[in-house]
């Protein structure tokens, strides 16, 4: 199986193995800590996010993933006690830190050319949206769900928020489904539609990049099935992370995949690479299926 020669960044066994992308990096994680409390989940992952691709975060459960997602948007930060360190860079600018602490990690790092993003929370979560595992729509018409960021950030006329609405839900391929009715309640539609009407609603706000956590977990093959080709037609648009325990699916829609361990990114890298031809014995076993 490891016949064919791959860049690796470090030759320390220890030391994540990392194949990073080539093109242009949309957001990116460099030696992120998490802590919920006392308790540190994540330990010194990096993560490369490549514009308009999609990237797969796989692993056993409880090794991070959902916690990794939950930094990159910090949505963490609604919940006292959580914490993150390290970097987060959108389009190159640093999400975590502040002034103060910004130039002491340049002293300690010499990475100069960092700056702080200096986005407020409501800015950040409209450049990075999410998509949660279980469908989450608002007890509002279909229509208000996927208006109701839009209306947040933006002043648009009617006419404009029509097309917006139109347009979202076209790109998320449920406009066909639900044209008809608009103004009925979004709670109304099956799981998949409800998944797709979320994905709709994030992408409203045209963020840079959509975060979605296991989003298919609760869908059933077809409702799967539509969801993973709207994805892929999405990335032409946004950059998409997504946390799957579904080895088949990651393998299906992503361009990168990230397996991580117990808190620590192990193997990151091309999909097919990583499926055809893990470099770590833990990888190896885990997409064989020998444990998680
Ligand atoms: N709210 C929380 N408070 C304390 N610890 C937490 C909390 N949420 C998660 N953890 C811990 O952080 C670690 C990573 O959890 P996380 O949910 O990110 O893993 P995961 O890979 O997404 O798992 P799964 O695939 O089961 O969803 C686990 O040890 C978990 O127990």
């Amino acid at each position: 199986m490891n016949d064919v020669a791959t860049p690796i960044v470090s030759r320390d066994p220890e030391a994540p193995i990392m194949v990073r992308p080539n093109g242009d990096l949309v957001l990116e994680a460099r030696q992120l800590d998490f802590f919920y409390g006392k308790n540190q989940s994540l330990y010194g992952v990096d993560l490369p996010i490549e514009r308009n691709k999609i990237t797969a975060l796989i692993g056993p459960s409880g090794c991070g993933k959902s916690t990794l997602l939950r930094t990159l948007n910090k949505i963490y930060d609604l919940y006292p006690g959580q914490n993150a360190t390290g970097r987060i860079l959108l389009d190159g600018k640093d999400l975590l830190t502040d002034r103060a602490s910004m130039s002491r990690l340049k002293e300690r790092d010499g990475d100069v050319a960092l700056e702080p993003a200096n986005l407020d929370t409501s800015a950040l979560r409209a450049r990075i949206g999410m998509v949660f595992q279980k469908p989450t729509p608002f007890p509002m018409s279909i229509y208000d769900n996927v208006a109701f960021g839009v209306r947040l950030y933006f002043k648009k006329s009617k006419a404009e928020m029509d097309q917006i609405v139109e347009r979202s839900l076209r790109r998320a391929a449920l406009w066909e489904e639900v044209k008809d009715k608009l103004n009925t309640s979004g709670l109304g539609l099956s799981g998949g539609q409800q998944q797709r009407l979320c994905v709709a609603r994030g992408i409203a706000v045209e963020p840079e990049v959509l975060l979605l956590d296991e989003p298919a977990s609760a869908l059933d093959p077809v409702s799967t099935a539509k969801l993973e080709e709207t994805l892929m037609e999405l990335r032409e648009d946004f950059s998409i992370v997504i946390v799957t325990h579904n080895l088949q699916q990651a393998a299906r829609i992503s361009d990168y995949t990230g397996f991580m361990f117990l808190g620590r990114m192990i193997e990151f890298r091309p999909t097919a690479e990583l499926f055809e031809r893990p470099q770590s014995t833990r990888t190896r076993d885990y997409v064989t299926g020998r444990f998680g």
